[in-house]
Order: structure tokens, then sequence, then C-alpha cells
């Protein structure tokens, strides 16, 4: 039996990647109910102020916002379960092709609620909600969406967490990314350390969390943390975020989200199982409306 790379059997390879395809396909909307999970959830509630306000536009863009202002929009127990369901609504927005995430009143969001984490500071409920966060940012950033963060203001802890489960970061000039987990005792747990080494590499994700180093726009942009920057005062920046994701969004639904597909099983899945991946939604654009129209238009491409 021929061998992939990785020394996994080919049909077990091909396996493995569909059954990654699917899980992408299937959608999540109904919770899984797992007893550790369906616990932390209930401990979550308990914390509650905030919301998770999500508006879906006509455009295929929609506009989720974390919304704290007394706390500079830090994450309350509520805010948790409710991020978490309205990543549930997105991934049956067959129509979404981007997201924007930004933070309400001009900041981004300054992590969790230190109220609620010292109320479950011990071990146990540090666990549960670390693997809860974890999994609604990894299918966040999962969604079949180009999505980009709006840092206006400050991301701080788990709010510069956030911004790594995202496609793209925009920063406005003025404001400022820190993981402050080291000064707090802590690492990120809520897969915002392993994203950030794909997103900058490892060396300067090391600076980032060992040194709780501040990001200003230009330093973000020269390691590649941050996409571009808006100038403050400059208009409206979510009216210039629409603008500037609407250069990936433009065109049809099935094509973008296809786009978004096989960029993460090519982030996601070795080089065969991400090709097979590649292959099966290839099978979904092909011979469809939009290749039927551009062929029919004979397009060129000047
Ligand atoms: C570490 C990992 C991660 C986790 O896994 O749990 C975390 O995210 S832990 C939280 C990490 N974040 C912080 O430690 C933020 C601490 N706060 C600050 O550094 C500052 O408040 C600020 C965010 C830089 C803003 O400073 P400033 O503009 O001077 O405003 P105030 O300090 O007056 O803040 C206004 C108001 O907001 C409350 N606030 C801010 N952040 C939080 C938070 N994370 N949790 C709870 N409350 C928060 C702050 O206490 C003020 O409230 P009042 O004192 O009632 O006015």
């Amino acid at each position: 039996m021929a061998l992939c790379s990785v020394g996994r059997p080919l049909l077990q390879n091909t396996r493995h990647a569909l059954g990654w395809f699917f899980k992408q396909k299937q959608t999540f909307c109904c919770k899984v109910h797992d007893s550790q999970e369906e616990e932390i959830r209930k401990k979550l509630q308990l914390f509650p102020g905030g919301s998770i306000d999500l508006q879906k536009q006509e455009s295929g863009i929609a506009v989720m916002t974390v919304n704290n202002p007394a706390r500079m929009n830090a994450f309350s127990g509520t805010m948790m379960t409710e991020l978490e369901e309205r990543v549930c609504e997105l991934e049956t927005w067959t129509e979404g092709k981007g997201l924007i995430v930004r933070g309400a009143a001009g900041t981004f969001c300054s992590g969790s609620d230190l109220n609620a984490v010292r109320a479950i500071s011990n071990p146990q409920d540090g666990m549960k909600m670390c693997m809860f966060m974890q999994k609604t940012l990894t299918r966040l950033l999962r969604l079949p969406l180009i999505s980009v963060a709006l840092v206006e203001g400050k991301a701080l802890g788990g709010g510069a967490e956030l911004t790594t489960a995202c496609d793209f970061r925009l920063m406005t000039s003025d404001a400022m990314i820190q993981f402050v987990h080291k000064h707090m005792g802590l690492v990120p747990g809520w897969g915002g350390a392993a994203r950030l080494v794909r997103i900058v590499g490892s060396q300067n994700a090391l600076k980032l969390l060992a040194g709780s180093k501040k990001v200003d726009p230009d330093f973000g942009k020269q390691i590649g943390l941050v996409d571009d920057v808006l100038t403050v005062g400059e208009g409206n920046t979510l009216v210039d975020t629409e603008r500037w994701l609407s250069q990936f969004t433009k065109g049809s639904a099935p094509v973008i989200r296809a786009v978004k597909k096989v960029v993460l099983s090519g982030r996601e899945l070795s080089l065969d199982e991400a090709l097979t991946t590649e292959r099966h939604v290839f099978g979904t654009v092909w011979g469809g409306p939009a290749n039927l129209e551009a062929l029919a238009l004979k397009t060129k491409h000047k």
C-alpha cells in the first residue's frame, strides 16, 4: 500500500482528509453536550455582563461585536457562552462570505473578566474554561468565512488571543496588542500561542509572549501580525474595514467559501490530506454557476 509523506497509508489518509472536510461542512449548531462542557457552561452563566452581538448583512459580511464597555470589553462568563452561540449561528449561515470581529466603544477586548477569573481560579475550572474557549475559537477560525479582527484601542490577554482566531488583523494607528499573560503568571490558554507561532513564527512569538511586548501597528506589520493600519480620525473604521475586506469577499459565496476551505486545509493538514481535500472542494465549484458564467463571458484576465 502506498505511503504518504507522514507514513500514513494512502487510504487512511484519504479517509482522514475527507472526514475533516465533511466535518467542516457539517453544522455544529447543536452544542456538543459533553458533560464537562455542560458543567462549565453552567458555571460561566454565573458570571453575567455584556454581550456578543452579531449582525449578518446582505453583503455577506457579518459584524461580531464584543460588547462590555464598562470593563473594556472583557469577557464575562455569559459572553463566553454567547460567543459559542454566535459561532454556531455563523456555521449555518450559508450565504456568508466575510466576518469582522471588533470591540464596542473604540476598544477591542481586555481578555477575561478578572472578576470571573478570580472566582474560577482553581485548576479544574481553569482547564474547563480554557478547553471551552479553545474549542470555540478554533471553530471561529475554521468558519468558511474570511475573517478580520478590527483592533481599535487595546487587545490584551484573551483579547490578543481572539485576534489570532481571525484570518487577518487590522489596527487603527493608535491601537495596541499585548499578550499580558506572563504578567498575570500565565501563558495563553485559548489557543493563542499555537496560532501566534503559525502567524509570526516561533522567534517572534517567543518575544511577544516571554517579553509581554506591546505591539503597535508598525511593529505588528513588521512581524506579520498586522495586515494593515487604519488612520484614526479619517472616516469610519468599520466602513473602512468592510471596504478592506471586500477586496477578498467580492464575488460568489460558494467560491469565496471554497477558497477559505482550501487555505484552511493547507494550513491544518498534511500535504497529502490537504491535496485530497482540495480535490473535493474543487469538485464543489467546478461547473458551478460562477464557473459557467465566467466561461460564457470568455473572461480575460488583463
Ligand atoms: C491572561 C489570560 C486571559 C485568561 O486566560 O483569562 C486574560 O485575559 S486575563 C485578563 C487580562 N487583562 C487584564 O489583565 C486587563 C487589566 N486591565 C487593564 O490593564 C486596564 O484596565 C486597561 C484594559 C489597560 C484599561 O486601562 P484604562 O484605560 O486606564 O481604564 P481602566 O483601567 O479604568 O478600566 C476601565 C474599567 O474596566 C475594568 N477592566 C478592564 N479590564 C478588565 C478585565 N479584564 N476584567 C475586569 N474588569 C476590567 C477596570 O477595572 C475599570 O473598571 P472600574 O475600576 O470599575 O472603573
